[in-house]
């Protein structure tokens, strides 16, 4: 998989080299690529955002130096071919979670586009729908400064999903939204018991019937009480969506 973002902040992704994508780098599963976007504006201040049509508080991000970005980093990234897949992260998007994850540890090619300021202007974005396939992805329901954050936990949490790249590819398969949609259940290791705290009795039991009971029947309890959405059915037996009045 080939990764590439563009920014007006590119040492964000400086920690890219350090944590588990760095290491994949180093093996040549992954290949990344940080682009600062001043390099596509050319005028005398590398000028990337200006007052929005329409007018309204702050700066928009002109469309000229992502168009000049998009056209390199696509031809140069994707040389199987394969349509390459924009990410724009921004408040407005669809909610990331483990199925998107999922969806886009598939891809071949994917191109983190990092706005600031109010964000980009449309135009990109549609520009960008007739070049590749687009993807808009928000966090969740809280305003950040700019994409580059969200850009990074989009890479890390499809990054991990990469055969080869987890020391232990078991652990994956228990993680907690991965299946079941159950939470994580209680985690405990050495020493047995600590500032008057014991490790559960079933967990040193030695019976692995018990154990995996256990931890089921924690993770219930925990999804029970932190997150009852995870619980409740969507559609009915037959296929039916539930839609709940607000
Ligand atoms: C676009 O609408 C905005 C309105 C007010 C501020 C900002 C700031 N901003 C600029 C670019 C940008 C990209 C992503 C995000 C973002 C994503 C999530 N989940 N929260 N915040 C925020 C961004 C944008």
């Amino acid at each position: 998989m080939r990764l590439d973002y563009l920014t007006i902040f590119p040492d964000f992704f400086a920690p890219l080299e350090l944590s588990l994508p760095g290491k994949a780098a180093a093996s040549g599963l992954l290949d990344l690529g940080v682009h600062d976007l001043r390099r596509w504006a050319h005028d005398r201040h590398r000028t990337v955002d200006d007052t929005p049509y329409g007018g309204g508080a702050g700066m928009v991000m002109k469309p000229e130096p992502w168009g000049e970005a998009f056209a390199e980093v696509l031809s140069a990234g994707s040389d199987t071919g394969e349509r390459s897949t924009i990410v724009f992260t921004t408040p407005s998007g669809e909610r990331f979670d483990q199925r998107l994850a999922e969806e886009l540890s598939t891809r071949e090619h994917l191109v983190f586009a990092c706005g600031r300021y109010e964000g980009i202007d449309q135009r990109v974005i549609d520009h960008a729908r007739e070049i590749a396939e687009v993807r808009e992805i928000s966090l969740g329901d809280y305003v950040l400064n700019g994409g580059e954050v969200a850009a990074l936990a989009v890479t890390e949490a499809v990054v991990r999903l990469l055969p080869g790249f987890m020391g232990n590819a078991a652990s994956l398969v228990e993680e907690s939204h991965a299946e079941g949609g159950l939470l994580e259940y209680p985690v405990y290791t050495k020493p047995r018991s600590w500032e008057g705290r014991d490790v559960p009795d079933v967990l040193l039991s030695g019976d692995h019937g018990a154990i995996a009971r256990w931890r089921h029947a924690e993770a219930v309890r925990r999804t029970a009480e932190r997150r009852p959405d995870l619980l409740t059915p969507s559609v009915l037996d037959d296929g039916t969506p539930i839609v709940r009045a607000v």
